[in-house]
C-alpha cells in the first residue's frame, strides 16, 4: 500500500510502563496489519525509552511523537512519576499539544508521505483525546489496560458513593474489618468485598482526586467509538457481560492476551534497561524450581517491607529471581542488607529490571510472587501458566488478586502487612505445597484457553479483526 493511502492510527498511552507496554503491543499489531502508526509518548518517557534502547523500529511508517506531560521537571530521569500528579496534569494540559500534533501530522501529510490521521487509539484514562477525535470526526477507541474485572470495579465507584459505602468514615475502617463488607448486588461480581475494589476507595475525603478521576474517566468512555481490553472471553465471561450491558451500545473488544498475537513489528517499550544476565542464570537452574518476584513499575516499598521480603525469601531456602527497581524503595536507593546478599549468594539473583516476558516463559520458573498488575497477571497466564502469590499494592491490583485467587483459582494472597515468616511459608507452599497442585493445573488450563483465544478463529483474533474492520477502518 502506498504510504499516503495507508490508514493512520495515532496511539496515545498513559505515560507509565504498565500502560505503554500493552499500547505498544497493539501498535505493533496495527502496523503489521498495514497501518501507519504514530505512537505518542511524553517527552520525559521518550528520553527514557531511547536511553534504555527501546523506541524506533527503523520503519518509516512507525513513528514516535512526543508531547509534554505538564509536570515540572523531575529530579530523577529514571523513575516512575507520581501517578495522581500525572493523571491530573495529563487531563488538564495535554489536549492542546495533542491537537497541535494532530494538525502537524495532517499538514505534513502529503509532503512527507504521512497519511492523514484516520483514527485515535488512546488509553482509557487519557480521555482528553476524545475531544480531539470529536472535533476531527475520527473514530476514537479507548483502551482500558486493566483487566475487565478491574475496569468493572472502577465503574461501580459512583454506586459505592451513592450508597454511602465510601468515602470511609475514618481511616480505622481500613483495618477494623469494614473492608470485609460483602456486596451481592454488583452485576458480574459475585460476593465482592469492599477490599477487592481498586484501592482508591480507601479515603475519607469525598473530594479525593483519584476517586473522582476514576468516576469521571469511566463515565467519559461512553463517548468513545469502542472500548478494547487486553483480556479474553473465556477468562472473564460474567464480568464482560456486565460491562457490555453497562456500556451498550458501545462495542467492547477483548483482544488479549496481546503478547500471544504474532507480529512482524517489534518496537520495544522498556523504560529501564533490561538486565538479560538473569536468563543465563535461569538456564542453569532445574525446571520449575525458581520463584520469580516482581512488583511491576510503580510499587514502592518501605525499607522494612524490603527487609521482610528479603529475609522471607532467604528463609524459604528456594531459588529466586527478584527485581528491585532503582526507584522501588521509599527514600534513598534500594538497599538490600549485605548479610542477605551473602546468605543467598548461591540461590538468589537480584536485578533492577528484568526481561519479564522471557523470564515468565523460562522453564526454570515455577511460581510468581506478584503485585497483580494486570500486565504481569495476563503475561503470567499466557507465557507461563504459573501459580502465584499475590501482594497487591494499589489501584485495581486488589481486584486482580481477588479474581486470580478466588475466581480463577491460580494463586493465594499474603497479608499486606508483610512478615518474613509469612513470606517464607508462602514461598515454600507455592513451590512445593500440595494445595498448589490444583492451582498449577488451573493455570495451565488458562494458558491453553488463552492460546485458543488468540489462535485463528479464536475470540480475541476475531475481535481484533472486527476492531480493525468495523471501527478503525470505518
Ligand atoms: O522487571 C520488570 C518489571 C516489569 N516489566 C514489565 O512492565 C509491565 C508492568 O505492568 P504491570 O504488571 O501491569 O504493573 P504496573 O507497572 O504496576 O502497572 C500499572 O498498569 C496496569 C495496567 O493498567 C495496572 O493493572 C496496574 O495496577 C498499574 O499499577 C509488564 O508488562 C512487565 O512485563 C518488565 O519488563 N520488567
Amino acid at each position: 500500500m502506498a504510504e499516503s493511502y495507508k490508514p493512520h492510527a495515532v496511539c496515545v498511552p498513559f505515560p507509565a510502563q504498565g500502560h505503554i507496554n500493552p499500547m505498544l503491543k497493539l501498535s505493533n499489531l496495527l502496523h503489521s496489519r498495514g497501518f501507519f502508526v504514530t505512537f505518542v509518548n511524553t517527552d520525559y518517557n521518550h528520553r527514557r525509552l531511547l536511553k534504555s534502547g527501546g523506541g524506533p523500529v527503523g520503519s518509516p511508517d512507525f513513528r514516535f511523537a512526543t508531547i509534554p506531560d505538564g509536570l515540572p521537571p523531575s529530579e530523577s530521569e529514571d523513575s516512575t512519576q507520581d501517578i495522581p500528579s500525572l493523571c491530573d496534569s495529563t487531563s488538564k494540559t495535554c489536549l492542546e499539544p495533542f491537537c497541535n500534533l494532530l494538525t502537524e501530522l495532517n499538514t505534513s501529510a502529503s509532503e512527507a508521505g504521512v497519511p492523514p490521521v484516520s483514527c485515535i487509539v488512546a488509553d482509557g484514562i487519557m480521555s482528553f483525546t476524545l475531544k480531539a477525535a470529536e472535533a476531527l470526526r475520527l473514530p476514537a477507541v479507548v483502551f482500558w489496560t486493566t483487566s475487565a474485572c478491574g475496569f468493572l470495579a472502577y465503574t461501580h465507584y459512583k454506586y459505592l458513593v451513592e450508597k454511602g459505602y465510601i468515602p470511609l468514615k475514618d481511616m480505622n475502617q481500613i483495618t477494623d474489618g469494614y473492608l470485609e463488607t460483602t456486596l451481592d448486588e454488583i452485576p458480574g461480581m459475585k460476593r465482592i468485598r469492599l477490599k477487592d475494589f481498586p484501592s482508591f476507595i480507601r479515603t475519607t475525603d469525598p473530594e479525593d482526586f483519584m476517586l473522582n478521576f476514576a468516576i469521571q474517566q469511566t463515565h467519559v468512555s461512553h463517548r468513545a467509538t469502542a472500548i478494547i481490553l487486553n483480556t479474553f472471553d473465556a477468562l472473564e465471561q460474567d464480568t464482560l457481560h456486565a460491562l457490555s450491558a453497562a456500556y451498550a451500545p458501545l462495542p467492547i473488544y477483548t483482544i488479549g492476551p496481546l503478547i500471544n498475537h504474532t507480529t512482524t513489528t517489534q518496537a520495544a517499550a522498556s523504560l529501564w534497561k533490561e538486565d538479560h544476565s538473569c536468563i543465563e542464570w535461569l538456564d542453569a537452574q532445574h525446571p520449575g524450581s525458581v520463584l520469580y518476584v516482581n512488583f511491576g513499575s510503580i510499587t514502592v516499598v518501605t525499607r522494612q517491607q524490603l527487609a521482610e521480603f528479603a529475609w522471607g525469601l532467604a528463609d524459604s531456602r528456594k531459588p529466586f529471581l527478584w527485581c528491585v527497581r532503582p526507584d522501588a524503595v521509599e527514600g534513598s536507593g534500594a538497599a538490600l542488607p549485605p548479610e542477605f546478599t551473602a546468605e543467598v549468594r548461591d540461590r538468589g539473583v537480584v536485578v533492577g529490571w528484568a526481561p519479564q516476558e522471557r523470564v515468565l516463559k523460562h522453564q526454570s520458573i515455577g511460581g510468581f510472587l506478584t503485585h497483580c498488575g494486570w500486565n504481569s497477571t495476563i503475561e503470567s497466564i499466557a507465557n507461563g501458566g504459573l501459580p502465584l502469590i499475590g501482594w497487591p499494592f494499589f489501584a485495581e491490583q486488589q481486584t486482580n488478586c481477588r479474581y486470580s485467587c478466588v475466581e480463577w483459582g491460580i494463586g493465594f494472597e499474603i497479608d499486606n502487612d508483610v512478615k518474613r515468616a509469612d513470606v517464607a511459608a508462602a514461598v515454600r507452599e507455592l513451590m512445593d505445597g500440595d494445595k498448589v497442585k490444583k492451582m498449577k493445573e488451573r493455570a495451565v488450563e488458562l494458558k491453553r484457553k488463552a492460546e485458543e483465544a488468540t489462535a485463528p478463529g479464536g475470540s480475541s483474533s476475531v475481535n481484533l479483526d472486527k476492531l480493525i474492520k468495523d471501527v478503525l477502518l470505518r
